[in-house]
């Protein structure tokens, strides 16, 4: 970074970050960074070490594993230095400015900083027993679980043809910068599923379909549709492929030049299927209608920038972005989370882009980490893909809806939804990206429900009474019938649950362990914080904050 005074917004004053866009462009800088983050990381970790009990967590009792966690290097990191430098902010109603150093890394940042005697030294004991975010797959999780969830509503239609061709095969045609999914997905639902197929049937099926997709396959599709892009291919005779940023459920994306505008672009290739085309035509639409409610872009929703036909493919050319949350929790807040200035800044945006959704009556129906991308400075977020959105009027019972562990309750327990799920879901991002550990981790919609009534209690019976999907999980009064896993044989059983009206694992305990060592103002601004999240993850979807009061809680407008 170049040794010279820099500017800084009064954003980036609060978050602590410099104005400097081009000192993450170069190498050195970042990797010191990185260093820096790793080294106090390290120490933390030895220091925690110190303290912590003899028996491994349970969570990694339960998967067999060590419970060290693999170093996060940067050194692995995807070169992203085609992304121009980020506008200046101007975010509405941004806090007061906040002391900051010019000379801190805008990267390190978004870390927890013991140095600064406010954050968490030691995790909760309990946190050691959480899963980590950073680990998350929930593209894998919600595949399973969209699979699943057919199968049981068509059984054996002829969707079933699609989807074992979707099973088939990974790429060979291996582009540059493939963000991996975990083969082993820690959390796939495991004992929801009576009608799921033995595997061994699944392997047939997914052998005989293999063999017909490859005869009439497209040379430039794979077996399921994606489009198989090239290193310097030029798309619609305009954009230059630079990089392949990853493949989601529906789409690719790829990092690309638009060499008519000479900037980077990122663009999502949506697969060769046709339902997925429709669904692609209708985001299309969607972000369209949001761009024009948000004429000066100041609502943190991606900019869709044009959509054309390539091969068959819909593709969708959006204004770049550096990467998503759950990266910038991997390579900042691994374990331990993003330090509340950062947590702040980020609510408020998120708050911005609901009000936004709110007013063109939308529901997003999927937030979470991974679906908020950010800028090269980290300063700036935007809610992206809306391939799960639609009117507030197309709401029918889904249970579904949302990734699983960002899903509202009453989504499962089929009450009449609206905004409130997207609200849910950003509380569940919030606490996640604070404390780098995910906040309701059911295996399915059953388990689901006993975290979230183990974290918020019980469900008032009225409200159960509303839901068409309540007698699933509650008997005729009302007491929680919990599937489970039966030790012994391995089957799955149903006990009957006797439901604390006190939480046993409540918000403020797992995010302000009582060991925690805090000064008056950190610890008032942490209340502030546990009590917007209480409002934002209320149990009643009608009594829920909306965006508009969210923007106006004391968290966000009373920055110390
Ligand atoms: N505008 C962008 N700039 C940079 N990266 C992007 C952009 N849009 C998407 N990405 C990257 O691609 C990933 C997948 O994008 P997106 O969620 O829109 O696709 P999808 O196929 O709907 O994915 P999923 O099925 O997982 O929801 C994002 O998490 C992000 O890492």
């Amino acid at each position: 970074m170049n040794a010279k005074t820099i500017e800084q917004t009064p954003l980036q004053q609060q978050l602590g970050l410099n104005g400097d866009s081009t000192s993450i462009d170069s190498t050195s800088p970042v990797l010191d960074a990185a260093a820096v983050i790793e080294a106090r990381r390290k120490r933390r970790e030895a220091i925690k070490n110190q303290y912590r009990t003899q028996a491994p967590p349970l969570l990694v009792q339960a998967l067999g594993a060590t419970s060290e966690v693999p170093s996060n290097s940067l050194s692995t990191t995807p070169n992203r230095s085609v992304s121009p430098s980020p506008a200046p902010l101007s975010v509405p109603g941004t806090p007061t400015a906040m002391e900051s150093s010019a000379t801190h890394s805008p990267l390190s940042n978004l870390t927890k900083d013991e140095a600064a005697g406010s954050d968490d030294m030691f995790g909760s004991p309990r946190d050691e027993d959480e899963p980590s975010a950073a680990d998350y797959d929930p593209t894998a999780d919600m595949q399973d679980e969209r699979a699943r969830h057919d199968k049981r509503m068509f059984k054996e239609d002829e969707r079933s043809e699609e989807k074992a061709g979707q099973q088939v095969l990974e790429q060979t045609n291996a582009p540059i910068e493939t963000k991996k999914h975990d083969e082993f997905d820690m959390f796939a639902e495991e004992d929801d599923d009576m009608f799921a197929e033995q595997p061994t049937q699944k392997s047939k099926v997914a052998t005989a379909a293999r063999t017909l997709d490859q005869g009439m396959m497209d040379n430039w599709d794979d077996a399921d549709g994606y489009y198989l892009t090239t290193l310097r291919e030029k798309i619609d005779d305009r954009y230059e492929v630079t990089a392949n940023l990853g493949r989601g459920m529906f789409a690719s994306v790829i990092r690309a030049i638009d060499t008519k505008a000479d900037k980077p672009v990122a663009i999502k290739i949506i697969r060769n299927n046709e339902s997925m085309k429709k669904a692609g035509h209708k985001e299309v639409d969607i972000l369209k209608d949001l761009a024009a409610n948000d004429p000066d872009d100041r609502k943190h929703v991606v900019r869709l920038l044009r959509s054309f036909e390539h091969k068959g493919h819909l593709c969708m050319v959006f204004e770049n972005m550096d990467m998503n949350l759950r990266e910038v929790l991997k390579k900042f807040g691994r374990e331990i989370g993003l330090n509340l200035k950062a947590i702040r800044a980020y609510s408020q945006q998120l708050f911005l882009g609901l009000s936004l959704l709110r007013k063109c009556q939308y529901l997003h129906a999927d937030l979470k980490p991974d679906n908020i991308l950010a800028d090269e400075s980290r300063m700036k977020i935007k809610i992206a893909d809306l391939g799960s959105a639609s009117p507030i009027t197309e709401n029918a019972t889904a249970p579904y809806l949302v990734s699983r562990f960002y899903r509202a309750p009453e989504v499962i327990l089929g009450i009449d939804y609206d905004y409130g799920i997207d609200m849910w879901s950003v509380g569940c991002t919030l606490f996640e990206l604070y404390t780098g550990k995910i906040l309701f981790t059911g295996r399915n919609n059953n388990n689901m429900l006993k975290t979230i009534m183990e974290c918020r209690g019980k469900f008032p019976h009225k409200l159960l009474r509303k839901g068409s999907l309540t007698y699933e999980y509650f008997d005729d009064l009302l007491n929680f019938k919990s599937q489970e896993q039966d030790k012994a044989t391995g089957r799955i059983v149903t006990r009957n649950i006797d439901i604390k009206a006190k939480p046993v694992r409540d918000l403020r305990s797992r995010l302000i362990p009582k060991d925690r060592r805090l000064n008056e103002q950190d610890k008032k601004e942490l209340e502030s914080f546990v009590d917007l999240l209480d409002k934002c993850l209320d149990l009643r979807p009608d009594k829920r904050i909306t965006p508009t009061e969210a923007l106006k809680h004391p968290f966000i407008t009373k920055a110390k």
